[in-house]
């Protein structure tokens, strides 16, 4: 069974709510449809209840048996918006402007995963990345023992000779513009730990770089060499190496050539890119030219299920991510 499938059997084994903010939107209402019609996720649609109806019915989607919140109308907003205040109000958050903020079902739906009114939430199809990390970071926040939030892509590529059997960690695409040393092996550590408990793979972490093993002098090689030292530091039971450049990590011959000692080297199965601008192009050249899924931004780091999309997904993607959401709820 491939691993989407997987994801959706195991969700299916123990329903979980999860929350689609975004639930005016055509993609959003099919995948829900689809979702509730598999038993993939309790779904619970945010937004304007007249909105959510009259789309349904534009789009020819059936969303009887579905949950809808409407914000303006609901029973929770008051309290929600006395918790947002409490929470924000170090930060200049008024109890007014709580009310007002409240209103908008990307701080609604992250109310409902904070106070387990539902177990996960999965946005991004129309919201930008930064519009679903904020309202995570400031209400959700950061798990215990984690200082870092960042994300991954799953890729699955067409020519299984690369990573495990053609899947893939991409790490960070989506969270941390320019990560320090220290952010960075925290990625990289994170990232090896979620390919165990969600992929269960053995990870073999590539530090990606456009050096290998010192084969170019540059402030922004030595940024991943030192993180890579870091993780090795905190985690030596992890095969994280570096730093190597795209071919030495994943091709074998070139791995030989470029670093023959690395444990990883040819081998990667997970890649850790220096800063976001390189791994948000990455994950998309890999996606749209090399004809990968890429299933994602999955958030690490979050003390509860909060996953992003790109605002280019299919109702296929979010069908995907709200499956993985529901597996990563239930790990909790
Ligand atoms: C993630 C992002 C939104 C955070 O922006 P920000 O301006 O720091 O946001 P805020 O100031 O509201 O931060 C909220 C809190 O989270 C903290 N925080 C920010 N980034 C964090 C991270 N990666 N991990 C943990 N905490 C983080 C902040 O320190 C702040 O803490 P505080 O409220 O206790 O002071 C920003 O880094 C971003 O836009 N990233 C790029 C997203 C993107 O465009 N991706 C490309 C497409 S996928
Ligand atoms: C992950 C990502 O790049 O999202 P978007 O395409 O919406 O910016």
């Amino acid at each position: 069974m491939d691993f989407v499938s997987q994801m959706k059997e195991l969700a299916k084994s123990d329903l979980k709510k999860i929350v689609l903010p975004e639930g005016n939107e055509e993609r959003n209402l099919k995948a829900a449809e689809i979702l509730h019609n598999e038993k993939i996720a309790d779904v619970i649609l945010v937004g304007s209840r007249n909105e959510i109806e009259e789309n349904a019915k534009k789009f020819g989607v059936n969303i009887e048996g579905i949950t809808i919140e409407d914000p303006q109308t609901s029973e929770r907003t008051k309290a929600y918006a006395n918790e947002l205040y409490e929470l924000r109000k170090k930060k200049g958050v008024t109890q007014t402007m709580a009310e007002n903020i409240i209103l908008d079902p990307m701080y609604y739906a992250t109310m409902m995963v904070k106070n387990d009114d539902a177990h996960g939430m999965v946005s991004g199809a129309v919201h930008t990345t930064g519009d679903l990390l904020r309202p995570g970071l400031q209400i959700i926040k950061t798990a215990p023992g984690i200082s870092v939030v960042s994300s991954f892509f799953i890729m699955i590529l067409k020519d299984k000779t690369y990573g495990e059997n053609g899947q893939m960690l991409f790490a960070d695409c989506a969270v941390n513009p320019n990560p320090n040393a220290d952010e960075l092996a925290a990625i990289a550590i994170a990232t090896a730990e979620s390919a165990k408990k969600l992929m269960k793979f053995e990870p073999k972490v590539a530090m990606l770089s456009f050096s290998s093993y010192g084969s170019a002098k540059h402030e922004l090689v030595s940024k991943v060499q030192e993180a890579t030292k870091k993780a090795q530091e905190l985690r030596p039971d992890l095969s994280i190496d570096g730093e190597l450049q795209l071919d030495a990590a994943i091709v074998e011959s070139v791995g030989k050539k470029k670093a023959a000692a690395s444990p990883v080297a040819g081998k990667a199965n997970v890649l850790v890119f220096p800063d976001l601008q390189a791994g948000n192009i990455g994950y998309k050249l890999v996606e749209r030219i090399a004809g990968a899924d890429a299933i994602g931004p999955i958030c690490q780091g979050f003390a509860k299920p909060i996953n992003d999309l790109s605002r280019g997904c299919s109702v296929e993607d979010i069908v995907n991510v709200v499956a993985i959401t529901a597996v990563q709820a239930q790990n909790q």
